[in-house]
């Protein structure tokens, strides 16, 4: 398994990090506009190898990404806290349009996994520009916003996160719909758990939507709940266990990229699962692929 980075920035590099701890894959390659950083971040990441599991971790550019299973887009520019990541639009679209298109000259069989913002333009764009079929357009989507709605639910309520079932879809940004009617925890709805008060699951929601933004504030940027998140889609592809994960690829129904229950496999991403949704949710997750078809609207 050949894993290639193309940006190897704050995320970027926490990704391959990850990866390499997960020993996800044989060959790791970080490239980077600024070739230092890719270098030095190899580096620092080979350094370690006696004490982590075996791969080989490189540095180079497009041309050294040839023949990756797995393609991971990271460059680009990130946003501030203030700002909505639909602002990065203009910035990166252009990029990665060009990035794209390179890397799968090199890599034609790859499968394309979009984390740079904002994520549901960038994988569309993806979608479009690289003659990929679907499945292997994968956006990080709401994979991330699912992890905090889950950990926050957690520390709430005092359970184990990892027993949570809890998503959040549509977009990856101000309109993500997080569901609450489906709440279980091992199958119990979150309901019959002692304390349980709705007014603690609006303020999980408001928190949620809040929480990008807020870590970007104190720290510069999110780095490791993102890497958390991108290892857990990579290493469903890699092991091919068809995890039932949030990430974002092109719907025929809605006509746009758009983050919803997916399984995830060495296949790449599909088919979408239906999640059951109150008429509520239903009109948010509308409201949500209007706002990403608007935006897609606005690509050059
Ligand atoms: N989808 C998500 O859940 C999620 C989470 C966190 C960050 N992000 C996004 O990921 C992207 C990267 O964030 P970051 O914090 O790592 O930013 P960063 O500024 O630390 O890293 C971006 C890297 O991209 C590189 N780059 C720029 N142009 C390039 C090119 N043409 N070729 C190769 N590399 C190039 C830069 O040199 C830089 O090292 C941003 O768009 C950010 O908004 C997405």
């Amino acid at each position: 398994m050949k894993i290639s980075f193309i940006g190897s920035g704050k995320v970027g590099a926490a990704v391959a990090y990850t990866a390499s701890l997960k020993g996800l894959a044989q060959e790791i390659v970080l490239t980077d506009a600024f070739s230092d950083k890719a270098r030095g971040e190899a580096l620092d990441i080979l350094q370690g190898q006696a004490f982590t599991p075996q791969a080989q971790i490189k540095y180079g550019d497009i041309k050294d990404t040839a023949g990756s299973d797995i393609i991971v887009i990271t460059a680009g520019i990130p946003r501030k806290a203030d700002e909505p990541r639909v602002l990065l639009l203009s910035r990166n679209a252009g990029l990665i349009a060009g990035l794209v298109k390179e890397a799968v000259l090199y890599s034609p069989d790859c499968i394309l996994f979009m984390i740079t913002n904002p994520l549901d333009v960038m994988t569309q764009l993806a979608y479009q520009v690289s003659g990929l079929s679907a499945n292997r357009v994968i956006g990080m989507g709401t994979v991330l916003d699912t992890a905090r709605y889950r950990s926050y639910l957690a520390e709430q309520f005092g359970i184990d996160a990892r027993d949570i079932d809890a998503y959040v879809v549509g977009e990856h940004g101000e309109t993500m719909v997080p569901l609450v009617s489906q709440i279980t925890i091992k199958g119990i709805p979150l309901t019959e758990l002692p304390g349980y008060e709705s007014a603690a699951i609006d303020r999980v929601c408001d928190e949620v939507r809040i929480a990008s933004g807020q870590v970007i504030a104190l720290k510069g940027g999110t780095v490791f709940a993102p890497a958390a998140s991108a290892c857990a889609v990579l290493e469903a592809i890699v092991k091919d266990s068809n995890q039932i994960l949030p990430v974002c690829t092109y719907n025929s129904e809605y006509g746009v990229a758009v983050s919803l229950p997916t399984l995830v496999g060495r296949h790449g991403a599909g088919p979408v699962l239906n999640v059951p949704m109150t008429d509520c949710e239903k009109a948010a997750l509308e409201k949500s692929v209007a706002n990403i078809k608007a935006y897609v609207a606005e690509l050059p």
